[in-house]
């Protein structure tokens, strides 16, 4: 038997990590072969510790093979001993009206905490996904608190982005999601990001050549892949669930288990490239191998890519001044 990989989930009762929980204990985020032992932080209110109580015994009940322990608690220092993987998800979500960053005052306190705690008790080796918003400027506060530990270790998740992308330009197009390859989404998860498929392909094909619909990218695409987060809030009354934790399980696969030589987004430190400055938690493309993700380099930037990718940068520039007095 593998040795078992320990994934630490915060906010493991509330409704993402209800989607995601479940995923992860039948294999389908490491493999079909690859045991888990899962860590559930929550915070230490008795409600919140209740209802992990209920979710806990809910994967019990699925008695699934490749779940070989599982463990709560109510802060990330004992929640993320030795762990290998952590997708930080607890964070307050937004509401109807507001924008993710006016989370930030908020939600920044829980990753500075969190990311200190990472630096002291985690593997050496793990990997981080920041899924709680506002997702980019959230990873970059618990990388920064967590000086031990490799930069690149530290991700915000976009694939939520790039698979709403994925499935709108599918739709477009008239072709299969499956058959669609080399998009990107750059920048921030937020309206800004800038989702781009001058280099997207079907079978081989150009993309942007079959689409051939200047107007539609720009004054369609572009803003609907942006603003579908507060669409789904708008429709729901609650912000997206499932889909977010599917992207997570994507996101982690891909870099454990390899990307087949796929272009996938991920938001990952900056180092340098596309004009972006080094640490800026920026999404971007990459393929992963061998359990590492590898930026796609040497992509043109045209003129109204620049503008696009200058934008989100400019709002990500304006979320990390806004917490950089809460780092170390
Ligand atoms: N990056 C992305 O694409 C997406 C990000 N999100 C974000 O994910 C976050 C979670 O969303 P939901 O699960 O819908 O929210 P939720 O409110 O249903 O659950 C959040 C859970 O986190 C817990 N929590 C809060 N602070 C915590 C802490 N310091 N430590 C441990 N647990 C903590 C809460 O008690 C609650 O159970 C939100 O910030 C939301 O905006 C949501 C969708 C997509
Ligand atoms: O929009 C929100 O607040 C939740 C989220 O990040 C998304 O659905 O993309």
């Amino acid at each position: 038997m593998k040795r078992p990989i320990r994934v630490a989930v915060t906010g493991a009762a509330g409704q993402i990590g209800y989607s995601l929980l479940f995923r992860i204990a039948s294999g389908e985020m490491l493999g079909k072969d690859q045991p888990v032992i899962l860590q559930l932080v929550e915070v230490p209110v008795e409600k919140a510790q209740q209802a992990l109580k209920g979710v806990m015994m809910e994967l019990e009940d699925c008695a699934f093979p490749l779940l070989v322990g599982m463990e709560a608690f109510d802060n990330p220092r004992a929640g993320f001993k030795d762990v290998d993987i952590a997708l930080l998800v607890g964070a307050r979500p937004r509401g109807p009206g507001m924008e993710r960053k006016d989370l930030l005052q908020e939600n920044a306190k829980i990753f500075t905490e969190q990311g200190k705690a990472l630096n002291d008790v985690a593997s050496r080796d793990v990997k981080v996904l920041v899924v709680g918003n506002p997702a980019n400027t959230n990873a970059y506060i618990a990388m920064k608190s967590a000086p031990d530990l490799p930069a690149k270790n530290f991700t915000a998740m976009l694939r939520l982005d790039h698979n709403r992308a994925l499935s709108q330009l599918a739709a477009k197009a008239n072709v299969a999601v499956a058959d669609i390859e080399n998009l990107i989404v750059w920048g921030n998860h937020s309206p800004t990001m800038y989702p781009d498929y001058r280099f997207a392909t079907v079978k081989g094909e150009s993309l942007q050549a079959k689409i051939n619909d200047a107007a539609w990218n720009k004054d369609t695409f572009i803003p609907k892949v942006g603003k579908r987060g507060a669409a789904i809030i708008e429709a729901r009354g609650l912000s997206s669930a499932a889909s977010a934790a599917n992207a997570a399980i994507d996101h982690i696969r891909d870099w454990v288990l390899g990307s087949n030589g796929k272009w996938v987004t991920m938001g990952i430190p900056s180092d340098g490239s596309y004009g972006i400055p080094e640490g800026i938690m920026y999404g971007v493309p990459v393929i992963c191998e061998n359990g590492e993700y590898k930026r796609v380099e040497g992509l043109e930037v045209d003129a109204f890519s620049r503008e696009r990718m200058d934008f989100t940068l400019a709002e990500l520039l304006e979320e990390r001044d806004g917490i950089q007095h809460l780092l170390p």
